[in-house]
């Protein structure tokens, strides 16, 4: 017994075989209001009135027979818009041109429009349907749009002309589309119906080169869009890291990182010490016990628990003078301190350091030494 898939099972005994179609891509351009939007709604059996504009673009796909399945990129033809045409010629396998031909101007300019499309490195060599729309009933000689068009013989795979004047039949017959267009050709028979037809012949014949063509550009396109992609994740990650850093820094702001403790200085104490002033709430008055504290409560005091440079050992013996950058000792030796809740008096002339105030100057990390 052979392995078969449920898919399989079930199409032998329906006794038909899936229907795989090919896509054919195709671009449709011409100027605005030259009637792109208003042809692919009648190929493809739909309802063409009451339409809008097409702003940008919009894909339009419809079976054509058993074999291809149309996908079409109807482009919004105003002059604003026509810079984004070329993005669309390397991705479709034939172009579908509107000319409109309903009065001199729109005749003129979907000649020059045409004129840049048709010479385009991704148009030449590829089939082109070119549709003379007319709303007005305007005359016009095969021969002479021949001419205007200036279409070189060789440039491109085939170029197909039809008219779509003034198309106004069955218009309200068209319901939805049910049908295959290929179909819808057999049955009505117009002319724009037959000549696409052989338009569509002419890409299924060169099918495989175009297909190569087509997948380069859009291996080519979703190589950009990965590329656009990065670039875009790239941009909102360095958005979020700048907003970071500025939250950072404005919690900084608010919340500075502690600094070490200002030293506490006093103004300069009346001349006589006798009258200097104590706050005996906020300073407890030098006791004995304060005068003789063991060095092990000093080392464990909370100042010296916040880390900093060591502490230099003073000598009662150094004879080294008081540094002139030593603001901090200069400043110490001038001033009373009150520090650790001890109150250290200011130095006099000639006076001995107590134990206290080495015990201080060490406190300080000063380097001063008792003359
Ligand atoms: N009856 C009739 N009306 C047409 C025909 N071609 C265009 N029109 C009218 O012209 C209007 C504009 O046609 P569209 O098909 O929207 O034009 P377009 O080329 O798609 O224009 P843009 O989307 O602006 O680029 C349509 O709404 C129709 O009313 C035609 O062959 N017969
Ligand atoms: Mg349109």
């Amino acid at each position: 017994m052979t392995d078969k898939s449920w898919f399989e099972t079930i199409f032998c005994c329906c006794n038909r075989r899936p229907v795989i179609r090919r896509e054919i891509k195709l671009g449709c351009f011409g100027i605005g209001g030259a009637g792109k939007t208003f042809f692919l709604k009648v190929l493809k059996g739909e309802d063409p009135r009451d339409l809008l504009r097409t702003n940008g673009f919009s894909t339009i796909k419809m079976e054509y027979d058993e074999s291809f399945q149309l996908t079409v990129y109807d482009v919004g033809g105003d002059k604003g818009i026509r810079g984004i045409w070329s993005n669309y010629y390397a991705e479709v396998h034939g172009i579908i041109y509107v000319i409109d031909y309903s009065t001199d101007e729109t005749f003129l300019e979907s000649l020059e429009a045409f004129d840049a499309l048709k010479n385009h490195p991704h148009v030449l060599k590829k089939p082109i349907f070119l549709l003379l729309n007319n709303q007005n009933n305007r005359e016009f000689d095969d021969v002479e749009i021949s001419n205007e068009t200036n279409i070189q013989p060789g440039q491109h795979k085939c170029v197909l002309f039809s008219h779509f004047n003034k198309y106004t039949g069955y218009l309200n017959n068209i319901k939805n589309a049910t049908m295959t267009v290929e179909a819808r050709t057999k049955k009505d028979k117009h002319e724009f119906q037959e000549q696409f037809g052989r338009f569509i012949d002419s890409i299924s014949e060169h099918y495989v080169e175009l297909s190569e063509g087509v997948k380069a550009a859009e291996l080519a396109l979703k190589i950009r869009q990965d590329a656009a992609k990065e670039q875009r994740r790239l941009m909102q990650m360095k958005v979020e890291h700048d907003a970071l850093k500025a939250d950072v820094a404005g919690l900084e702001l608010r919340n500075p990182p502690p600094q070490p403790a200002a030293q506490p200085v006093h103004p300069d104490p009346p001349s006589d010490p006798k009258s200097a002033s104590i706050n005996l709430d906020e300073s407890p008055p030098l006791s004995l016990a304060s005068s003789t504290i063991p060095s092990d409560i000093i080392q464990s005091s909370p100042e010296e628990v916040t880390p900093r440079d060591p502490v230099p050992k003073i000598s009662q013996t150094s004879t080294l003078p008081v540094s002139p950058q030593d603001s901090h000792a200069h400043i110490k030796m001038e001033t009373p301190i009150l520090r650790d809740n001890y109150f250290l008096p200011p130095k006099t002339p000639g006076r001995q350091y107590s134990r206290i105030q080495r015990i201080q100057n060490v406190l300080n990390g000063s380097r001063v030494v008792p003359k």
